[in-house]
């Protein structure tokens, strides 16, 4: 079986890739595979760490407005789809899959043309302009979430199959995370996270509830962002940290965090959703203002709809409204429980079998 996959840029888009990855080497350890990126994503990094082979091709994102920039990157672009072509023809992959990013436009369109089978995968509800413009040339579009159905033209490729995740989710107990955490008191745990990067307001917004409220009921574990870390901590004193708060630049083991809290706030990002919903927490999402066509808003607001979340925009968001809403379902066991129990019901935990599912039967469809 020999396989390329596209996607890069951001993490959200590479993870998914990788899990897609291993999954296929798990069912066939002589898979050969191979990624398709740029040199200048997180991809050029992130892939080879994972341990697979990766090539690269040039692209150059469009902006959302007709200028100069696009008609240079209509010019690398067609530089790319050449690239890919080459790159497509000398592997001979039996099936291509994009997981978005620009970088899967030219892989996945050219691999098509060569009449290769195709998959894409969507991790976020409003899908990217990749996915939306390769929606026509692809055999199959998995998406994470069904909410993201009417955004595609063609409802015979659709399948929903949820985020990849890491296996570690489903493997750790809460008493296991809450003994790796050395968490001894009966205090809820409030984890704060801002996506892989952090998020500034609501760091920001975490230290400014601390300062006025000082809170002993809960205890909050604010979880910065590397490049965020020092530019928060010189904001807070030990007195606002009492009650043992923490602030943390990054975790590496976010299974057992997500694990031992009892109530997540976060940004919401596609994969920290999924990872949520997969353990079943009840959430309170702040969707990150300016993401690219303000998707983590329509992430946030379908797990809202669904009674799993509580949804804050970033400017409604302040220290007091954060510390009221935390308060409202901590101090409510039932709002909790319920929370909870619609969190684990949108939660996929088999997204990598299901995808791998759809490759075996476009393998066997001739
Ligand atoms: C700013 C932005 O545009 N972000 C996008 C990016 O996600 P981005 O990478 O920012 O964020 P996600 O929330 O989707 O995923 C974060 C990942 O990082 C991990 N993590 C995070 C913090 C930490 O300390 N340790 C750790 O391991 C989380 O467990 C999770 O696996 O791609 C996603 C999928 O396309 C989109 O939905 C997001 O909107």
């Amino acid at each position: 079986m020999r396989v390329i996959l596209s996607g890069g840029g951001t993490g959200g888009h590479i993870y998914p890739a990788i899990s897609i990855a291993n999954k296929i080497k798990e069912k066939h350890p002589n898979a050969e595979i191979l990624f398709i990126g740029t040199e200048k994503g997180m991809e050029s990094d992130i892939v080879p760490k994972a341990g697979y082979s990766i090539k690269f091709v040039t692209v150059s994102y469009l902006k959302r407005k007709i200028s100069l920039h696009n008609i240079k990157s209509a010019g690398m672009l067609f530089k790319g789809i050449l690239e890919a072509r080459k790159i497509i023809k000398d592997f001979r992959p039996d099936i291509v899959i994009g997981t978005g990013g620009f970088v899967c436009g030219p892989v996945v369109y050219m691999a098509s043309k060569l009449g290769i089978k195709t998959i894409i995968h969507e991790q976020n509800v409003f899908p990217g302009l990749t996915n939306r413009i390769l929606d026509k040339y692809v055999d199959k579009i998995a998406l994470s979430f069904k909410e993201a159905e009417k955004y595609f033209k063609s409802k015979n490729k659709l399948v929903v199959t949820g985020n990849p995740i890491r296996g570690e989710f489903f493997n750790v107990t809460e008493e296991e995370a809450k003994e790796k955490y050395g968490i001894k008191s009966n205090l809820p745990i409030v984890l704060v996270v801002g996506g892989s990067g952090g998020a500034l307001k609501i760091n920001n917004t975490v230290v400014e509830m601390l300062k006025l409220y000082k809170p002993k009921n809960f205890k909050i574990i604010l979880v910065t962002g590397k490049r965020l870390y020092k530019n928060t901590t010189e904001n807070i004193n030990k007195e606002d940290l009492a009650n043992n708060h923490e602030i943390l630049p990054y975790i590496n083991d976010m299974p057992y965090a997500l694990k031992a809290c009892d109530l997540i706030v976060c940004s919401a990002g596609a994969i920290t959703i999924a990872e949520v919903t997969a353990v079943g927490k009840s959430a309170i999402l702040i969707p990150k203002a300016h993401t690219a066509e303000n998707h983590q808003e329509y992430n946030a607001n379908a797990m809202g709809s669904k009674g799993a979340a509580v949804v804050i925009r970033e400017d409604e968001l302040n220290g007091e409204v954060l510390n009221r809403q935390i308060g409202k379902i901590l101090n409510n066991k039932d709002t909790l429980k319920s929370m909870e129990a619609a969190s684990r019901k949108e939660g996929i935990t088999d997204a990598a079998d299901r995808i791998y599912k759809e490759i075996e039967s476009l393998l066997n469809k001739h």
